[in-house]
């Protein structure tokens, strides 16, 4: 039975990455897929992975109706054997019941990927949909870790090097680590819960060494 399966986790733990394998062993397979993307940090209609790879995309705007757009290649001659949407987290929910609808109504599979939660540890939308309709929910297997060296379950926002819990909930952007140079303007990093709490990113952890007689926790946290 075809399935639609949300493979989430953390910003920079492969999602991508995975998608592209995926895609990659169905072509090989002769099989052929529609892939969307969006708000990808390569640029509109890319799915791209740090690791180098990229392909083309359909951009997955606010106005596309998923069912609609599959069942639109369908009809025009077009083959589709498995549906692959990257940045899922950015989708609109009723974006996902469209794409479940893809998987009951048109047989095909689905994988979504996306990160889970944004900067507040809040759901995503699109996530929260996913959560709800999903077959299943896969969490990725090369765990990205937090500074401390626990499992990185949580995504951080810093403006000018520092952690903000506070703003838009989308604005696009990539990790940035200890060897980036000066920060930029918007980052990212991935931390665990315990840190993403006490707001203790790398640099403020660099900074508590540094400065011994700060202490590091505030206890009534
Ligand atoms: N230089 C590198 N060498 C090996 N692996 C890398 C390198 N750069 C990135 N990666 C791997 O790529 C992962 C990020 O992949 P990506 O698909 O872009 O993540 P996501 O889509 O989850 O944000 C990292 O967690 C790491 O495992
Ligand atoms: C936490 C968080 C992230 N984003 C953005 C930043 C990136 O452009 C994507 C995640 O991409 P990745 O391939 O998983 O690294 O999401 C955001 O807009 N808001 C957030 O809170």
């Amino acid at each position: 039975m075809p399935e639609l399966v949300f493979f989430s986790g953390t910003m920079d733990c492969g999602k991508s990455t995975l998608a592209l394998q995926i895609e990659h062993n169905r072509s090989a397979r002769g099989l052929q897929g529609l892939i969307y993307s969006r708000n990808d940090r390569a640029g509109r209609g890319k799915l791209s992975s740090r690791l180098g790879l990229v392909t083309e995309a359909v951009e997955a705007a606010d106005d596309l109706d998923f069912y609609v757009h599959v069942v639109g290649h369908l009809s025009a001659g077009g083959r589709v054997d498995y549906v692959i949407a990257d940045e899922a987290q950015f989708l609109a929910p009723e974006q996902i019941d469209q794409l479940a609808r893809v998987v009951d109504d048109l047989d095909l599979e689905v994988f979504a990927f996306g990160i889970t939660t944004d900067f507040r540890s809040k759901l995503f939308p699109g996530s929260q949909r996913l959560v709800e309709l999903a077959d299943r929910v896969e969490v990725l297997q090369v765990e990205a870790l937090c500074w401390c060296g626990a499992r990185a379950t949580h995504n951080a926002r810093t403006v000018d090097g520092r952690m903000v819990v506070e703003g838009a909930q989308v604005v696009v952007g990539d990790v940035v680590g200890e060897a980036d140079g000066p920060p930029p303007e918007v980052g990212y990093e991935v931390l665990c819960r315990r840190h993403h709490r006490r707001r203790q990113t790398s640099a403020t952890a660099r900074a508590a060494v540094l400065s011994p007689d700060v202490l590091p926790v505030d206890a009534s946290k």
